[in-house]
């Protein structure tokens, strides 16, 4: 398989991180895009050298078999109406948030073989969630194909495609979300007289390990938080200022207007 990556921003470098380090497409057969590469300042990354980047998308999807659109939204239709007389046949798998296969149909054909990725940053560190859609024309041994480069990544998940605005709003955001959260952590640790360094480390790891105990010991998590909170302790008094504080009912606004972005996105 030859790939081309359109777009080296943020999640175009992740994916690429995920392929080189877990082997599964060699080097020598990415060919990145985007057009900042024409900028006389642009530097390469000493990990990604031995990719070829060029600033022209029509040379990188030239002999690819399969295509990684990594653009804005805002600007797929641009990419899409540039590449769209030589790219028919290969699979097209768009990480956009909110373009929907239909959009990639009007440009491709109905046969086409259209694939959409939401994955997330955590990539960078092959602990990233994606969703994946297929068309129904992406044949099975294509699909494990994918399935295996977004599986370089991190965990993944095959969806219906009405699924994925609400995936966008959850896994894609999310970790924004979660970021903010451990900062807020670690500054009120920081607010009790603990050193920045040493609260950022307590919040990060008191994330990932309650994240953990969601994910490996299957228990429900108002069970796990039960666990933690002792009668007339310190867990439940905090955990009733959270309540107080609607802290449930804004996550889960946060989450719902992400995914009505995706939705917009789309439109
Ligand atoms: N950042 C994230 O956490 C996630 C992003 N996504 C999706 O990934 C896509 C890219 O997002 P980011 O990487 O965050 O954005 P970004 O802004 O970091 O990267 C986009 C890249 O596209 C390049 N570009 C702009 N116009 C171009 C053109 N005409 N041809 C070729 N390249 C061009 C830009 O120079 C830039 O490097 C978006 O569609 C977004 O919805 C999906 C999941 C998570
Ligand atoms: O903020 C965004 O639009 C992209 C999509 C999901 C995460 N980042």
């Amino acid at each position: 398989m030859n790939l081309a990556i359109i777009g080296f921003g943020n999640m175009g470098k992740a994916i690429l991180s995920g392929i080189l380090e877990k082997d599964v497409i060699k080097a020598e057969k990415i060919i990145v895009a985007d057009k900042k590469v024409s900028d006389p300042n642009f530097e390469l990354e000493a990990r990604f050298s031995k990719t070829k980047v060029v600033a022209d998308n029509l040379q990188a999807v030239a002999k690819a078999d399969l295509i990684i659109l990594a653009v804005k939204p805002q600007i797929i239709r641009k990419v899409l109406e540039e590449i769209k007389n030589d790219s028919k046949d290969k699979i097209i798998v768009s990480v956009a948030a909110g373009i929907k296969k239909s959009l990639f149909s009007q440009y491709f054909g109905e046969k086409a073989k259209i694939v959409r990725v939401m994955p997330n940053t955590p990539a960078l560190v092959a602990s990233g969630m994606s969703a994946i859609y297929y068309s129904k024309t992406v044949k099975p041994h294509e699909k494990d194909f994918i399935e295996k480069v977004f599986g370089a990544l991190g965990e993944t998940v095959e969806i219906s495609e009405d699924k994925m605005d609400a995936v966008t709003g959850l896994s894609g955001s999310g970790p924004a979300f979660v970021y903010l959260f451990i900062e807020a952590l670690a500054d009120a640790g920081v607010l009790k007289g603990l050193d920045r360094k040493t609260a950022l480390k307590l919040a990060a790891q008191t994330v990932k390990g309650g994240a953990e105990m969601v994910l490996k010991s299957a228990k429900h998590p108002a069970e796990l938080k039960d666990m933690v909170a002792s009668p007339a302790g310190t867990t439940i008094t905090g955990l009733a200022e959270l309540e107080a504080n609607s802290f449930r009912s804004t996550v889960i606004k946060a989450v719902k207007a992400a995914a009505e972005r995706s939705e917009e996105l789309g439109n």
